[in-house]
């Protein structure tokens, strides 16, 4: 039997995650699954199910709000306590808060030459909003990128060593390096904090891999493309989706990244879990494409990032963290 590995997900209780929970239990024999979740009881209907189509699976439960930072850091250190050491850490807890639906600019960009442009990355057909949390930190950028930076480095000392460990970030292809300006990480300024949270992850996973390689850490970012799950069905309700989903797939013939589904769209993600990790390429994006028939395959597509984004976010991100660090030391 392979040794024991240890998978922790974040958000695994719904959606992308726990199909990719499940589908790393098929994958992998012998593995120890750890769900990183919000909320409890939604934590537990999560592993309940697991264990019904995985008898005798290895899974624990740790609390995890990745827009709160005490809570990131309680997390990490009960994650310490239970695993010496983490062979994969899926960051892929994250929101995408939308107040309207911009339908002019949905059909017209259907009817028009930019169509798979705006139904791969969905840029231009929604508002995006978002709020300040307890911390005083904007959400969307605490929850999708804060959060896991804190993540990452409370849990340092059980990455990599004598086997490596792949940090993977269900990333997006709505991420762009339009909406994102190092100097306002958070995105105080601006109407695309999703994009912009998203295109931070695939700069900070660059600055992980120039930093932590040599450890033995290796990251990657995923694309899942477009798929139905919590985070759809909050922006248009469930039968309105069953109604346009025909059409959708009918849209598959000029775009690829239609996923639709959880299981194409954690292909990527179980796809790196299997693949040599020192042998994947730092700066691709590993995005998921489907066939006309809904057969999903994996495609790396080259990142432009630049080396100055890359240095000036990690710094930030540092500083913040160092600044939070120092706090909870004196509620201590
Ligand atoms: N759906 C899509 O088309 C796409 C999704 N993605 C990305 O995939 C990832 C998974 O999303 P998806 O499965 O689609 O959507 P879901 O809303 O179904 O899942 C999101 C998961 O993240 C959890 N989560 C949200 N906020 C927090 C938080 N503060 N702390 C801890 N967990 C949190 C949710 O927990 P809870 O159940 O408690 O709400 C849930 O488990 C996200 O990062 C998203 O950006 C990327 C591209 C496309
Ligand atoms: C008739 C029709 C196609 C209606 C749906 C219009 C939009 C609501 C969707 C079209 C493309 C979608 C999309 C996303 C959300 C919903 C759309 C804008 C995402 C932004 C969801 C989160 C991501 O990370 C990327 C997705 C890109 C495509």
């Amino acid at each position: 039997m392979s040794p024991a590995k240890v998978a922790v997900v974040t958000g695994g209780n719904s959606g992308i995650g726990l199909t990719l929970a499940e589908r790393l239990l098929t994958a992998h024999q012998n593995l120890q699954l750890c769900l990183a979740c919000r909320n409890q009881s939604r934590a537990e209907a999560a592993k309940r199910s697991l264990e019904l189509s995985h008898p005798g699976a290895k899974i624990s439960i740790v609390i995890l709000d990745t827009s709160n930072v005490n809570s990131v850091f309680q997390a990490a250190a009960k994650i310490k306590e239970k695993y010496d050491k983490i062979d994969y850490l899926f960051m892929n807890a994250g929101i995408m808060p939308v107040s309207r639906v911009h339908w002019k600019k949905v059909f017209t960009s259907i009817l028009s030459r930019d169509c798979a442009h705006a139904l791969s990355t969905g840029e231009g057909l929604l508002q995006h909003v978002d709020e300040t949390t307890s911390d005083g930190l904007k959400k969307v950028f605490a929850t999708n990128l804060f959060g896991h930076f804190i993540l990452v480095r409370e849990l340092e000392d059980c990455l990599g060593g004598d086997t490596t460990t792949q940090i993977i970030w269900t990333s997006s292809k709505s991420a762009s390096d339009k909406y994102f300006h190092v100097e306002d990480m958070q995105h105080v300024i601006g109407t695309e904090p999703y994009s912009s949270s998203k295109y931070g992850t695939d700069v900070l996973s660059v600055a992980i891999n120039e930093r932590l390689n040599k450890k033995g850490v290796y990251s990657h970012t995923v694309s899942p493309g477009l798929v139905m799950s919590g985070m759809t069905y909050g922006i248009l309700s469930d039968w309105f989706w069953t109604l346009i989903i025909p059409f959708l797939l009918l849209m598959r013939l000029i775009v690829s990244t239609l996923s639709i589904n959880t299981y194409n769209g954690s292909e990527p993600l179980v796809w790196l879990s299997k693949q040599k990790a020192e042998s994947l390429d730092p700066r691709s994006k590993y995005c998921c494409h489907v066939t006309f028939w809904g057969i999903p395959y994996v495609q790396p597509a080259k990142m432009d990032i630049s080396d100055e984004d890359v240095n000036q976010l990690y710094n930030q991100l540092e500083d913040l963290y160092l600044t939070f660090k120092e706090k909870t030391k004196q509620h201590k």
